[in-house]
């Protein structure tokens, strides 16, 4: 991938996301509506995600007649960086309720800006995994992530990361790092801020969502 590639992101515009993101980018909502929001818009992306699951068939009998039903092929993991991705897990929950649930507990220094790891679950047998955090700065703590899930046994093409907002540089950043793993996200806003939150941005998605401020 070429320096200013941005091949591997999907923005998903649909008209109600765009408009629930505009809500949650603003400065007054308050947390209890913030963490609705990004439910509702999890459950939109999730819907784009999912999009090319792999089916298959399985014999069932309807009240009339027998058919070859399709049904999932494989099992799917949502795996949350901690703590904004539980935010986005709990709408992709709702949409698949069979789905595995696994952990990555990363802060972002303040100084170094450099991910922390600071507590790791994942299911066995995780199948196709989406890996979920609303923000994507300087790419950091999503690549760090990708790292941690490929040692631990993930393949590439099982994965995919969901996120709400990206900034262009940490596009560039995760997509040099994991060329082939595919980006799904509902805005590519400006640019970085001097202290890397992005701009415009919805501020610390962890402090609004937890209210923690
Ligand atoms: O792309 P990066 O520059 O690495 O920044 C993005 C990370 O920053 C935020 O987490 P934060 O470190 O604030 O932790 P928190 O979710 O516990 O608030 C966000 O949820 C991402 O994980
Ligand atoms: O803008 C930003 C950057 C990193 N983490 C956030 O929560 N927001
Ligand atoms: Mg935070």
């Amino acid at each position: 991938m070429s320096e200013h590639d941005f091949s591997s992101l999907h923005v998903v515009t649909h008209p109600l996301l765009q408009h629930k993101l505009s809500l949650m980018r603003d400065r007054k909502t308050p947390p209890i509506l913030f963490r609705q929001l990004l439910r509702e818009i999890s459950l939109l992306l999730g819907y784009e995600v999912t999009r090319d699951l792999p089916l298959t068939t399985e014999r069932i009998e309807t009240p009339l007649v027998e058919m070859e039903a399709p049904v999932l092929a494989c099992p799917l993991s949502i795996v949350s960086i901690l703590r904004a991705g539980l935010g986005m897990a709990e709408g992709l929950q709702q949409l698949i309720p069979s789905a595995r649930e696994g952990h990555i507990g990363l802060y972002r220094d303040p100084e170094t800006k450099k991910p922390h790891e600071y507590f790791l679950k994942l299911p066995e047998n995780p199948g196709r995994v989406l890996l979920v955090d609303p923000m994507l700065a300087t790419g950091g703590s999503a690549a760090h992530a990708v790292d941690v899930l490929l040692r631990n046994g993930i393949a590439r093409e099982d994965l995919r990361l969901v996120t709400l907002v990206c900034a262009p540089e940490g596009v560039q950043v995760f997509a040099k790092a994991h060329p082939d793993v595919p980006i799904y996200t509902a805005a590519l806003d400006e640019k970085l801020n001097e202290k890397a939150y992005i701009l415009p941005g919805l501020g610390d998605a962890g402090d609004r969502l937890f209210g923690t401020l």
